[in-house]
Protein backbone atom coordinates (compact mmCIF):
# COMPACT_ATOMS: atom_id res chain seq x y z
CA UNK A 1 0.00 0.00 0.00
CA UNK A 2 1.12 3.33 -0.76
CA UNK A 3 0.98 5.79 2.49
CA UNK A 4 -0.18 8.39 0.69
CA UNK A 5 -3.65 6.76 0.29
CA UNK A 6 -4.61 6.73 3.94
CA UNK A 7 -3.87 9.73 5.92
CA UNK A 8 -3.87 9.90 9.43
CA UNK A 9 -3.98 13.83 10.48
CA UNK A 10 -3.70 15.40 14.22
CA UNK A 11 -4.36 18.97 14.80
CA UNK A 12 -2.07 18.93 18.11
CA UNK A 13 -2.76 22.62 19.19
CA UNK A 14 -6.77 21.64 19.49
CA UNK A 15 -6.13 18.06 20.87
CA UNK A 16 -8.34 16.94 18.11
CA UNK A 17 -7.80 14.19 15.97
CA UNK A 18 -9.12 12.77 12.86
CA UNK A 19 -8.39 10.43 10.05
CA UNK A 20 -8.90 10.68 6.23
CA UNK A 21 -9.94 7.62 5.16
CA UNK A 22 -8.15 6.23 1.44
CA UNK A 23 -9.36 9.44 -0.44
CA UNK A 24 -9.58 8.03 -3.74
CA UNK A 25 -12.46 5.61 -2.74
CA UNK A 26 -14.01 8.19 -1.24
CA UNK A 27 -13.87 10.29 -4.57
CA UNK A 28 -15.61 7.84 -6.75
CA UNK A 29 -18.64 7.38 -4.60
CA UNK A 30 -19.03 11.11 -5.42
CA UNK A 31 -19.88 12.52 -2.03
CA UNK A 32 -16.92 14.94 -1.98
CA UNK A 33 -19.26 17.52 -3.03
CA UNK A 34 -19.75 19.37 0.83
CA UNK A 35 -17.38 20.23 3.62
CA UNK A 36 -19.00 19.44 6.86
CA UNK A 37 -18.72 20.27 10.13
CA UNK A 38 -21.04 18.52 13.27
CA UNK A 39 -21.82 19.46 16.67
CA UNK A 40 -22.10 17.22 19.53
CA UNK A 41 -25.71 18.63 20.95
CA UNK A 42 -26.26 15.99 23.38
CA UNK A 43 -25.06 12.37 24.53
CA UNK A 44 -26.68 9.19 25.83
CA UNK A 45 -25.32 5.61 26.98
CA UNK A 46 -27.90 3.43 25.67
CA UNK A 47 -27.69 -0.45 25.52
CA UNK A 48 -23.85 0.62 27.62
CA UNK A 49 -23.20 2.08 24.13
CA UNK A 50 -22.10 5.83 24.52
CA UNK A 51 -23.75 7.63 21.52
CA UNK A 52 -23.59 11.24 20.48
CA UNK A 53 -26.63 13.19 19.11
CA UNK A 54 -25.29 15.20 16.68
CA UNK A 55 -25.84 18.01 14.57
CA UNK A 56 -24.16 18.54 10.76
CA UNK A 57 -23.89 20.99 8.52
CA UNK A 58 -23.23 20.97 4.97
CA UNK A 59 -21.99 23.29 2.77
CA UNK A 60 -22.21 22.54 -0.90
CA UNK A 61 -18.87 23.01 -2.44
CA UNK A 62 -19.99 24.43 -6.02
CA UNK A 63 -22.70 27.38 -5.20
CA UNK A 64 -21.94 27.74 -1.10
CA UNK A 65 -25.25 26.63 -0.36
CA UNK A 66 -25.87 24.88 3.35
CA UNK A 67 -28.10 22.62 4.68
CA UNK A 68 -28.12 20.96 8.57
CA UNK A 69 -29.90 17.80 10.58
CA UNK A 70 -29.44 16.02 13.07
CA UNK A 71 -27.91 12.30 13.36
CA UNK A 72 -26.52 9.97 15.88
CA UNK A 73 -23.19 8.70 16.39
CA UNK A 74 -22.39 5.51 17.93
CA UNK A 75 -19.15 6.95 19.49
CA UNK A 76 -17.48 3.35 19.92
CA UNK A 77 -18.36 2.05 16.69
CA UNK A 78 -16.59 4.86 15.24
CA UNK A 79 -13.72 5.10 17.41
CA UNK A 80 -13.06 1.19 17.06
CA UNK A 81 -12.95 1.11 13.18
CA UNK A 82 -10.95 4.49 13.25
CA UNK A 83 -8.55 2.61 16.10
CA UNK A 84 -8.05 -0.78 13.68
CA UNK A 85 -7.03 1.34 10.49
CA UNK A 86 -4.65 3.30 12.60
CA UNK A 87 -3.07 -0.22 13.86
CA UNK A 88 -2.83 -1.13 10.26
CA UNK A 89 -1.69 1.94 9.07
CA UNK A 90 0.71 2.06 11.63
CA UNK A 91 1.79 -1.75 11.65
CA UNK A 92 2.62 -1.34 7.94
CA UNK A 93 4.57 1.97 8.63
CA UNK A 94 6.42 0.14 11.00
CA UNK A 95 7.20 -2.74 8.70
CA UNK A 96 8.70 0.24 6.31
CA UNK A 97 10.44 1.70 9.01
CA UNK A 98 12.07 -1.56 10.45
CA UNK A 99 12.58 -2.56 6.49
CA UNK A 100 14.52 0.71 5.87
CA UNK A 101 16.86 0.17 8.72
CA UNK A 102 18.01 -3.39 7.60
CA UNK A 103 21.48 -3.65 6.42
CA UNK A 104 20.06 -4.64 2.69
CA UNK A 105 22.25 -6.26 0.95
CA UNK A 106 20.29 -7.27 -2.24
CA UNK A 107 20.91 -4.67 -4.73
CA UNK A 108 17.12 -4.27 -5.67
CA UNK A 109 16.19 -4.12 -2.31
CA UNK A 110 18.47 -1.57 -1.60
CA UNK A 111 17.67 0.41 -4.15
CA UNK A 112 13.83 0.14 -3.46
CA UNK A 113 14.51 0.90 0.44
CA UNK A 114 16.31 4.36 -0.90
CA UNK A 115 13.59 5.28 -2.99
CA UNK A 116 11.45 4.80 -0.09
CA UNK A 117 13.82 7.12 1.84
CA UNK A 118 14.31 9.80 -1.05
CA UNK A 119 10.17 9.89 -1.12
CA UNK A 120 10.13 9.96 2.65
CA UNK A 121 12.51 12.56 3.05
CA UNK A 122 10.88 14.73 -0.18
CA UNK A 123 7.67 14.35 1.80
CA UNK A 124 8.53 15.65 4.63
CA UNK A 125 10.27 18.76 3.52
CA UNK A 126 7.20 19.58 0.81
CA UNK A 127 4.16 17.68 2.52
CA UNK A 128 2.44 15.59 -0.34
CA UNK A 129 -1.08 16.32 -0.48
CA UNK A 130 -4.19 13.96 -1.85
CA UNK A 131 -6.15 16.20 -3.47
CA UNK A 132 -3.52 17.24 -5.69
CA UNK A 133 -3.23 13.55 -6.63
CA UNK A 134 -6.85 12.41 -7.06
CA UNK A 135 -7.25 15.62 -8.65
CA UNK A 136 -4.50 14.75 -11.08
CA UNK A 137 -5.99 11.23 -11.59
CA UNK A 138 -9.30 12.44 -12.12
CA UNK A 139 -8.01 14.83 -15.25
CA UNK A 140 -6.27 12.20 -16.54
CA UNK A 141 -8.95 9.58 -16.50
CA UNK A 142 -11.45 12.17 -17.93
CA UNK A 143 -13.48 12.32 -15.21
CA UNK A 144 -12.91 15.75 -13.78
CA UNK A 145 -11.61 19.11 -15.69
CA UNK A 146 -9.31 21.64 -14.15
CA UNK A 147 -10.28 23.21 -10.77
CA UNK A 148 -12.82 25.96 -11.67
CA UNK A 149 -12.26 29.72 -10.05
CA UNK A 150 -13.11 28.72 -6.04
CA UNK A 151 -16.11 29.09 -4.30
CA UNK A 152 -16.74 31.90 -1.76
CA UNK A 153 -15.25 30.80 1.35
CA UNK A 154 -17.67 29.73 3.72
CA UNK A 155 -17.78 29.83 7.99
CA UNK A 156 -14.90 28.06 9.44
CA UNK A 157 -14.47 24.35 8.30
CA UNK A 158 -13.98 22.42 10.47
CA UNK A 159 -14.46 19.49 8.81
CA UNK A 160 -11.89 16.72 7.69
CA UNK A 161 -12.58 13.96 5.07
CA UNK A 162 -12.98 10.90 5.40
CA UNK A 163 -13.63 8.62 8.56
CA UNK A 164 -13.64 8.69 11.81
CA UNK A 165 -12.67 10.20 14.73
CA UNK A 166 -10.06 8.57 17.12
CA UNK A 167 -10.53 8.89 21.31
CA UNK A 168 -13.25 8.46 23.43
CA UNK A 169 -14.41 12.45 23.16
CA UNK A 170 -13.89 13.46 26.92
CA UNK A 171 -17.54 13.05 28.02
CA UNK A 172 -17.31 8.95 27.13
CA UNK A 173 -15.34 8.97 30.58
CA UNK A 174 -17.13 11.14 32.36
CA UNK A 175 -13.69 11.22 34.32
CA UNK A 176 -12.05 14.64 32.67
CA UNK A 177 -14.41 16.91 34.70
CA UNK A 178 -13.38 15.76 37.54
CA UNK A 179 -9.21 16.17 36.96
CA UNK A 180 -7.76 17.95 39.84
CA UNK A 181 -6.95 21.69 38.29
CA UNK A 182 -3.59 21.78 36.71
CA UNK A 183 -3.92 18.06 36.58
CA UNK A 184 -3.38 16.11 32.94
CA UNK A 185 -7.10 15.87 31.22
CA UNK A 186 -7.40 12.17 30.80
CA UNK A 187 -9.14 11.51 27.33
CA UNK A 188 -8.02 14.51 26.03
CA UNK A 189 -4.23 13.14 26.91
CA UNK A 190 -5.46 10.13 24.76
CA UNK A 191 -6.33 12.37 21.70
CA UNK A 192 -3.68 15.35 22.24
CA UNK A 193 -0.24 14.00 21.49
CA UNK A 194 1.85 17.18 22.61
CA UNK A 195 3.24 16.19 25.79
CA UNK A 196 4.68 12.83 24.56
CA UNK A 197 8.49 13.40 23.55
CA UNK A 198 8.81 11.22 20.18
CA UNK A 199 12.29 11.71 19.77
CA UNK A 200 12.83 8.98 16.99
CA UNK A 201 10.17 9.79 14.83
CA UNK A 202 10.56 12.46 12.06
CA UNK A 203 8.63 15.63 13.03
CA UNK A 204 5.38 16.25 11.22
CA UNK A 205 5.03 18.80 8.55
CA UNK A 206 4.12 22.09 9.97
CA UNK A 207 1.34 22.49 8.17
CA UNK A 208 -1.63 20.22 8.86
CA UNK A 209 -3.42 20.86 5.93
CA UNK A 210 -4.24 23.01 2.67
CA UNK A 211 -6.79 23.59 0.29
CA UNK A 212 -5.87 22.50 -3.68
CA UNK A 213 -7.90 25.30 -5.28
CA UNK A 214 -7.43 28.46 -3.29
CA UNK A 215 -5.25 31.20 -2.48
CA UNK A 216 -4.91 29.56 0.83
CA UNK A 217 -2.73 26.97 -0.82
CA UNK A 218 -0.24 26.91 1.24
CA UNK A 219 -1.68 28.65 4.56
CA UNK A 220 -3.55 26.72 7.53
CA UNK A 221 -6.83 26.90 7.08
CA UNK A 222 -8.58 28.33 10.12
CA UNK A 223 -8.18 26.19 13.48
CA UNK A 224 -11.48 24.91 14.13
CA UNK A 225 -13.76 26.47 17.37
CA UNK A 226 -14.22 24.42 20.07
CA UNK A 227 -16.05 27.21 21.49
CA UNK A 228 -19.97 26.91 21.29
CA UNK A 229 -22.88 27.70 23.34
CA UNK A 230 -21.31 25.83 26.42
CA UNK A 231 -21.33 23.04 24.71
CA UNK A 232 -17.91 20.90 23.53
CA UNK A 233 -17.47 21.12 19.96
CA UNK A 234 -15.28 17.82 18.75
CA UNK A 235 -14.74 17.80 15.31
CA UNK A 236 -15.58 14.28 13.55
CA UNK A 237 -15.19 13.67 9.83
CA UNK A 238 -17.41 13.45 7.91
CA UNK A 239 -19.34 9.88 6.71
CA UNK A 240 -18.00 8.64 3.57
CA UNK A 241 -21.74 8.96 1.94
CA UNK A 242 -24.18 11.04 2.71
CA UNK A 243 -24.32 10.89 6.81
CA UNK A 244 -27.08 8.04 7.95
CA UNK A 245 -30.19 10.41 8.86
CA UNK A 246 -33.34 10.30 8.28
CA UNK A 247 -33.79 13.16 8.57
CA UNK A 248 -30.99 14.46 6.26
CA UNK A 249 -32.93 13.21 3.49
CA UNK A 250 -33.77 14.86 0.34
CA UNK A 251 -31.87 18.00 1.31
CA UNK A 252 -28.74 17.20 -0.24
CA UNK A 253 -27.59 18.06 -3.43
CA UNK A 254 -25.12 15.77 -5.06
CA UNK A 255 -22.86 17.26 -8.08
CA UNK A 256 -22.15 15.29 -10.69
CA UNK A 257 -18.51 16.28 -10.85
CA UNK A 258 -17.01 16.75 -8.05
CA UNK A 259 -15.12 20.41 -8.34
CA UNK A 260 -13.18 20.42 -5.56
CA UNK A 261 -11.15 18.59 -3.35
CA UNK A 262 -10.07 18.99 0.29
CA UNK A 263 -6.56 18.67 0.89
CA UNK A 264 -4.47 16.86 4.12
CA UNK A 265 -1.40 16.72 4.45
CA UNK A 266 0.14 13.13 4.51
CA UNK A 267 2.37 12.35 8.07
CA UNK A 268 4.02 9.63 8.83
CA UNK A 269 2.04 7.14 10.61
CA UNK A 270 5.13 5.85 12.43
CA UNK A 271 4.41 9.14 15.25
CA UNK A 272 1.37 7.73 16.72
CA UNK A 273 1.57 4.67 17.20
CA UNK A 274 2.05 5.75 21.31
CA UNK A 275 -1.52 7.53 20.84
CA UNK A 276 -3.07 4.71 18.63
CA UNK A 277 -2.72 2.18 21.03
CA UNK A 278 -3.83 4.89 24.25
CA UNK A 279 -6.62 5.46 21.77
CA UNK A 280 -7.38 1.91 21.52
CA UNK A 281 -7.19 0.75 24.81
CA UNK A 282 -9.02 4.33 26.46
CA UNK A 283 -12.08 3.50 23.35
CA UNK A 284 -12.07 -0.44 24.79
CA UNK A 285 -12.45 1.08 28.68
CA UNK A 286 -14.43 3.77 27.67
CA UNK A 287 -17.15 0.44 26.66
CA UNK A 288 -16.48 -0.70 30.36
CA UNK A 289 -17.91 3.49 31.35
CA UNK A 290 -14.08 2.87 32.15
CA UNK A 291 -11.58 5.99 32.48
CA UNK A 292 -8.85 6.23 30.14
CA UNK A 293 -5.16 5.38 29.64
CA UNK A 294 -2.19 6.75 28.64
CA UNK A 295 0.87 5.34 27.25
CA UNK A 296 3.87 7.72 28.02
CA UNK A 297 7.49 7.52 27.75
CA UNK A 298 9.89 10.78 28.63
CA UNK A 299 12.62 8.32 29.32
CA UNK A 300 13.28 7.09 25.78
CA UNK A 301 12.68 6.31 22.02
CA UNK A 302 10.50 2.86 22.71
CA UNK A 303 7.09 3.78 21.63
CA UNK A 304 5.37 1.53 23.32
CA UNK A 305 5.61 -1.82 25.33
CA UNK A 306 5.95 -4.78 23.45
CA UNK A 307 2.36 -6.60 22.87
CA UNK A 308 1.57 -9.68 21.19
CA UNK A 309 0.20 -8.14 17.63
CA UNK A 310 -3.48 -9.17 18.57
CA UNK A 311 -3.62 -8.74 21.83
CA UNK A 312 -6.68 -7.77 23.29
CA UNK A 313 -7.63 -5.34 25.56
CA UNK A 314 -9.92 -6.46 28.47
CA UNK A 315 -10.80 -4.10 30.96
CA UNK A 316 -13.06 -5.84 33.53
CA UNK A 317 -13.70 -9.21 31.89
CA UNK A 318 -12.05 -13.05 31.57
CA UNK A 319 -11.48 -15.10 28.48
CA UNK A 320 -12.45 -18.61 29.72
CA UNK A 321 -12.00 -20.15 26.66
CA UNK A 322 -8.97 -22.18 27.89
CA UNK A 323 -10.95 -23.80 30.23
CA UNK A 324 -14.20 -26.14 31.17
CA UNK A 325 -15.96 -23.95 33.31
CA UNK A 326 -19.89 -22.40 32.22
CA UNK A 327 -19.83 -18.55 33.12
CA UNK A 328 -21.78 -17.74 35.07
CA UNK A 329 -22.85 -20.26 37.22
CA UNK A 330 -26.38 -21.08 37.31
CA UNK A 331 -28.08 -19.10 39.08
CA UNK A 332 -29.74 -21.71 41.46
CA UNK A 333 -26.34 -21.91 42.76
CA UNK A 334 -25.53 -18.29 43.53
CA UNK A 335 -26.80 -16.68 47.08
CA UNK A 336 -28.12 -13.57 46.30
CA UNK A 337 -30.17 -10.88 48.05
CA UNK A 338 -33.66 -9.98 48.13
CA UNK A 339 -34.31 -6.90 50.31
CA UNK A 340 -31.56 -3.93 49.11
CA UNK A 341 -30.17 -3.46 52.62
CA UNK A 342 -26.98 -4.66 52.05
CA UNK A 343 -25.16 -2.60 54.56
CA UNK A 344 -26.73 -4.86 57.04
CA UNK A 345 -25.26 -8.39 57.76
CA UNK A 346 -28.10 -10.00 58.88
CA UNK A 347 -30.24 -8.61 56.16
CA UNK A 348 -27.79 -8.86 53.23
CA UNK A 349 -27.22 -12.95 52.12
CA UNK A 350 -23.87 -11.90 50.21
CA UNK A 351 -22.70 -9.53 53.77
CA UNK A 352 -23.86 -12.97 55.58
CA UNK A 353 -22.19 -15.11 53.21
CA UNK A 354 -18.42 -13.68 54.06
CA UNK A 355 -16.34 -13.81 56.82
CA UNK A 356 -15.92 -10.33 57.64
CA UNK A 357 -19.43 -10.37 58.08
CA UNK A 358 -19.61 -6.71 57.36
CA UNK A 359 -19.58 -4.26 54.02
CA UNK A 360 -15.78 -4.49 53.17
CA UNK A 361 -16.42 -0.92 51.93
CA UNK A 362 -16.86 2.48 53.02
CA UNK A 363 -19.69 4.91 52.56
CA UNK A 364 -17.07 6.41 49.50
CA UNK A 365 -16.91 2.92 48.57
CA UNK A 366 -13.46 2.41 49.94
CA UNK A 367 -11.78 -1.14 50.34
CA UNK A 368 -11.62 -1.29 54.17
CA UNK A 369 -8.27 -3.52 54.85
CA UNK A 370 -9.34 -6.06 57.90
CA UNK A 371 -6.78 -8.74 56.85
CA UNK A 372 -3.81 -6.90 56.96
CA UNK A 373 -1.79 -9.49 59.53
CA UNK A 374 -3.45 -12.20 57.57
CA UNK A 375 -1.58 -14.57 55.28
CA UNK A 376 -4.25 -14.36 52.66
CA UNK A 377 -5.73 -11.64 51.66
CA UNK A 378 -9.20 -10.53 51.80
CA UNK A 379 -12.24 -12.24 50.25
CA UNK A 380 -14.94 -9.97 49.24
CA UNK A 381 -18.48 -11.55 47.95
CA UNK A 382 -19.98 -8.86 46.62
CA UNK A 383 -23.48 -8.38 45.42
CA UNK A 384 -24.25 -10.01 42.35
CA UNK A 385 -26.61 -9.99 39.14
CA UNK A 386 -29.56 -12.40 40.74
CA UNK A 387 -29.49 -9.47 44.04
CA UNK A 388 -32.54 -7.59 44.30
CA UNK A 389 -30.11 -4.19 44.76
CA UNK A 390 -28.73 -2.03 41.84
CA UNK A 391 -25.53 -0.23 41.26
CA UNK A 392 -25.76 2.21 44.28
CA UNK A 393 -25.27 -0.99 46.51
CA UNK A 394 -22.57 -0.05 49.21
CA UNK A 395 -21.51 -4.15 48.45
CA UNK A 396 -21.05 -3.16 44.67
CA UNK A 397 -17.29 -1.57 44.01
CA UNK A 398 -14.89 -4.44 42.55
CA UNK A 399 -17.40 -5.07 39.74
CA UNK A 400 -17.86 -1.18 38.97
CA UNK A 401 -16.04 0.83 36.05
CA UNK A 402 -12.70 1.88 37.30
CA UNK A 403 -12.47 5.67 37.78
CA UNK A 404 -9.24 6.23 38.18
CA UNK A 405 -7.33 7.37 35.03
CA UNK A 406 -4.38 5.49 34.27
CA UNK A 407 -0.92 6.59 32.45
CA UNK A 408 1.27 3.40 31.75
CA UNK A 409 4.91 4.63 31.31
CA UNK A 410 8.48 3.70 30.85
CA UNK A 411 10.15 3.25 33.99
CA UNK A 412 14.05 3.82 34.47
CA UNK A 413 14.93 0.43 35.68
CA UNK A 414 11.56 -2.19 35.23
CA UNK A 415 10.47 -1.60 31.61
CA UNK A 416 6.91 -0.16 31.11
CA UNK A 417 4.96 0.80 35.01
CA UNK A 418 1.78 2.25 35.39
CA UNK A 419 1.17 5.57 37.45
CA UNK A 420 -1.90 7.81 38.02
CA UNK A 421 -2.24 11.44 36.92
CA UNK A 422 -4.24 11.98 39.98
CA UNK A 423 -3.94 11.65 43.82
CA UNK A 424 -5.69 8.51 44.48
CA UNK A 425 -6.74 7.78 48.67
CA UNK A 426 -6.04 4.91 50.76
CA UNK A 427 -8.82 2.64 49.96
CA UNK A 428 -9.37 3.40 46.47
CA UNK A 429 -10.65 0.65 44.59
CA UNK A 430 -8.56 0.62 41.71
CA UNK A 431 -8.82 -2.06 39.02
CA UNK A 432 -8.95 -5.56 37.96
CA UNK A 433 -5.83 -8.40 36.90
CA UNK A 434 -7.68 -9.16 33.44
CA UNK A 435 -6.22 -12.10 31.30
CA UNK A 436 -6.91 -15.67 29.90
CA UNK A 437 -7.92 -17.64 32.29
CA UNK A 438 -5.86 -20.91 32.21
CA UNK A 439 -5.81 -24.31 34.30
CA UNK A 440 -2.75 -24.27 36.66
CA UNK A 441 -0.97 -27.25 35.89
CA UNK A 442 -0.72 -25.44 32.25
CA UNK A 443 0.31 -22.42 34.24
CA UNK A 444 3.41 -24.45 35.67
CA UNK A 445 4.21 -25.73 32.82
CA UNK A 446 5.14 -22.47 30.94
CA UNK A 447 8.97 -21.06 30.73
CA UNK A 448 10.78 -17.77 30.98
CA UNK A 449 8.77 -14.77 29.76
CA UNK A 450 5.52 -16.61 28.94
CA UNK A 451 5.53 -16.70 33.02
CA UNK A 452 5.74 -12.97 33.44
CA UNK A 453 2.49 -12.19 32.96
CA UNK A 454 0.38 -14.85 35.09
CA UNK A 455 -0.98 -14.71 38.69
CA UNK A 456 -2.30 -17.14 40.23
CA UNK A 457 -5.66 -16.92 41.79
CA UNK A 458 -4.23 -18.93 44.52
CA UNK A 459 -4.46 -16.47 47.27
CA UNK A 460 -7.17 -18.50 49.60
CA UNK A 461 -5.41 -21.93 48.59
CA UNK A 462 -3.71 -23.87 51.29
CA UNK A 463 -0.31 -23.89 48.98
CA UNK A 464 0.19 -27.78 50.66
CA UNK A 465 -3.31 -29.30 48.73
CA UNK A 466 -4.54 -27.03 46.48
CA UNK A 467 -7.65 -27.80 44.86
CA UNK A 468 -8.32 -29.67 41.88
CA UNK A 469 -10.01 -27.24 40.19
CA UNK A 470 -7.03 -23.94 40.38
CA UNK A 471 -6.27 -21.41 38.13
CA UNK A 472 -4.06 -18.58 37.04
CA UNK A 473 -4.94 -15.67 34.61
CA UNK A 474 -2.42 -15.23 32.16
CA UNK A 475 -2.50 -11.54 30.67
CA UNK A 476 0.27 -12.41 28.00
CA UNK A 477 -2.39 -12.06 24.83
CA UNK A 478 -5.02 -10.50 26.45
CA UNK A 479 -5.25 -8.30 29.93
CA UNK A 480 -5.54 -4.74 30.62
CA UNK A 481 -3.19 -2.00 32.40
CA UNK A 482 -2.66 -3.87 35.46
CA UNK A 483 -0.18 -6.23 33.32
CA UNK A 484 2.32 -3.28 33.66
CA UNK A 485 2.40 -3.13 37.44
CA UNK A 486 5.90 -3.74 38.76
CA UNK A 487 6.95 -5.27 41.95
CA UNK A 488 8.44 -3.57 45.12
CA UNK A 489 8.95 -4.62 48.25
CA UNK A 490 7.47 -1.40 49.79
CA UNK A 491 3.98 -1.29 47.53
CA UNK A 492 1.51 1.20 47.48
CA UNK A 493 -1.19 -1.50 45.62
CA UNK A 494 -2.07 -4.82 47.27
CA UNK A 495 -4.99 -7.36 45.86
CA UNK A 496 -7.68 -8.69 47.56
CA UNK A 497 -9.74 -11.61 46.21
CA UNK A 498 -13.84 -10.65 44.94
CA UNK A 499 -16.20 -12.85 43.71
CA UNK A 500 -20.35 -11.67 42.09
CA UNK A 501 -19.60 -12.88 38.59
CA UNK A 502 -19.05 -16.56 40.26
CA UNK A 503 -19.52 -18.91 43.03
CA UNK A 504 -16.89 -19.33 45.52
CA UNK A 505 -16.85 -22.73 45.11
CA UNK A 506 -15.31 -22.08 41.09
CA UNK A 507 -12.21 -21.03 42.67
CA UNK A 508 -12.28 -18.21 39.84
CA UNK A 509 -12.25 -15.06 41.96
CA UNK A 510 -11.05 -11.80 40.78
CA UNK A 511 -8.25 -10.30 41.66
CA UNK A 512 -8.92 -6.73 42.78
CA UNK A 513 -5.72 -3.99 43.48
CA UNK A 514 -6.72 -1.34 45.78
CA UNK A 515 -4.27 1.30 47.42
CA UNK A 516 -2.71 0.77 50.31
CA UNK A 517 -2.25 4.50 50.97
CA UNK A 518 -2.61 7.71 50.03
CA UNK A 519 -0.81 7.82 47.10
CA UNK A 520 0.48 11.39 45.00
CA UNK A 521 -0.57 11.98 41.42
CA UNK A 522 2.43 10.26 39.31
CA UNK A 523 3.71 8.06 41.69
CA UNK A 524 4.41 4.57 40.44
CA UNK A 525 1.72 2.00 41.33
CA UNK A 526 3.51 -1.40 42.55
CA UNK A 527 2.48 -4.48 44.42
CA UNK A 528 4.61 -7.33 46.27
CA UNK A 529 4.49 -10.05 43.87
CA UNK A 530 5.13 -12.43 46.63
CA UNK A 531 3.83 -11.26 50.04
CA UNK A 532 4.30 -14.71 51.22
CA UNK A 533 7.64 -14.55 50.46
CA UNK A 534 7.40 -10.34 52.39
CA UNK A 535 5.79 -12.21 55.62
CA UNK A 536 8.97 -14.53 55.84
CA UNK A 537 11.46 -12.21 55.19
CA UNK A 538 9.73 -9.87 58.18
CA UNK A 539 10.12 -13.27 60.24
CA UNK A 540 13.19 -13.83 59.66
CA UNK A 541 14.48 -10.11 60.29
CA UNK A 542 12.39 -10.49 63.52
CA UNK A 543 14.85 -13.40 64.39
CA UNK A 544 17.75 -11.33 63.68
CA UNK A 545 18.80 -13.23 61.03
CA UNK A 546 19.16 -9.92 59.05
CA UNK A 547 20.84 -9.99 54.80
CA UNK A 548 19.73 -11.68 51.88
CA UNK A 549 21.74 -14.59 52.28
CA UNK A 550 19.67 -15.76 54.88
CA UNK A 551 16.80 -16.87 53.32
CA UNK A 552 16.69 -19.25 50.26
CA UNK A 553 15.86 -17.35 46.65
CA UNK A 554 13.22 -19.29 44.85
CA UNK A 555 14.26 -20.56 41.60
CA UNK A 556 12.90 -17.94 38.71
CA UNK A 557 14.12 -15.07 41.28
CA UNK A 558 15.54 -12.07 39.32
CA UNK A 559 17.79 -9.18 41.33
CA UNK A 560 15.20 -6.84 42.59
CA UNK A 561 15.09 -3.12 41.44
CA UNK A 562 12.09 -1.27 43.29
CA UNK A 563 15.15 0.43 45.26
CA UNK A 564 13.62 0.86 48.40
CA UNK A 565 14.65 0.95 51.94
CA UNK A 566 13.29 -2.46 52.56
CA UNK A 567 14.21 -4.29 49.26
CA UNK A 568 14.88 -7.66 49.87
CA UNK A 569 16.84 -8.24 47.20
CA UNK A 570 15.44 -10.04 44.55
CA UNK A 571 12.03 -10.71 43.06
CA UNK A 572 9.86 -13.87 42.24
CA UNK A 573 8.33 -12.56 37.94
CA UNK A 574 7.31 -16.18 37.09
CA UNK A 575 4.55 -16.76 38.87
C1 LIG B 1 4.24 -8.23 35.05
S1 LIG B 1 5.62 -7.59 34.25
C2 LIG B 1 5.55 -5.91 34.70
C3 LIG B 1 5.58 -5.02 33.51
C4 LIG B 1 6.91 -4.91 32.88
N1 LIG B 1 7.71 -3.91 33.53
C5 LIG B 1 6.80 -4.62 31.39
O1 LIG B 1 7.45 -3.70 30.90
O2 LIG B 1 6.05 -5.32 30.70
C6 LIG B 1 6.91 -8.26 35.22
C7 LIG B 1 8.28 -7.92 34.73
O3 LIG B 1 8.64 -6.58 35.07
C8 LIG B 1 9.98 -6.51 35.53
N2 LIG B 1 9.95 -6.10 36.93
C9 LIG B 1 8.87 -5.76 37.63
N3 LIG B 1 9.21 -5.37 38.87
C10 LIG B 1 10.54 -5.46 38.97
C11 LIG B 1 11.48 -5.20 40.01
N4 LIG B 1 11.12 -4.73 41.19
N5 LIG B 1 12.78 -5.41 39.74
C12 LIG B 1 13.18 -5.85 38.53
N6 LIG B 1 12.34 -6.12 37.51
C13 LIG B 1 11.03 -5.92 37.72
C14 LIG B 1 10.55 -7.89 35.38
O4 LIG B 1 11.18 -7.94 34.15
C15 LIG B 1 9.33 -8.76 35.35
O5 LIG B 1 9.54 -9.93 34.63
Amino acid sequence: MDLDDDVLQTDADEGIWSYSDSASEEFDEADMDQDYTVDVVGEEIRNGELRHEVVWHGWQRGDGTSNTWKDEVDVEEWNEDAAKRRKKLAQESMDIQIWTDLNVVDTNTRLRAQAYDEKRRKRTEEPVTLAQQMQANLIKHGKATPAPAPAPRRAPQTARRGRPTVGVPSSATGRDRNTPEGGPSTSRATRTPQAQPRSHAPSPPSTDYMDVDSEEETAPRPRPSRKGKGKERVVYSPPPSPPRSSSSKGKEKVLSTPTQITMLTVHQSFDHIQETLSAEWTARAGRKGAAAITFVNDLDSEEIPALDSDFEYLENEFDYTAIKHEVPDPKWLFVYCEDRRCTDYDECNCLYNQEEKACAYDKSGRFIDNSEESDSPALVIECNAHCACDENCRNRVAQLPRKIPIEVFKTEKCGWGVRSPVDVKKGTVLGLYTGKIIDRDNAEVLKGEKKNYCFDMDGREDPEDPPDNSYTVDARTCGNWTRFLNHSCSANLKVYLAIWLTIPESNLPSLVYYATKDIRAGTEFTFDYDPRQAKLFKEKEKKGKKGKGKIKIPKGAIECECGTEACRGWVTVNC
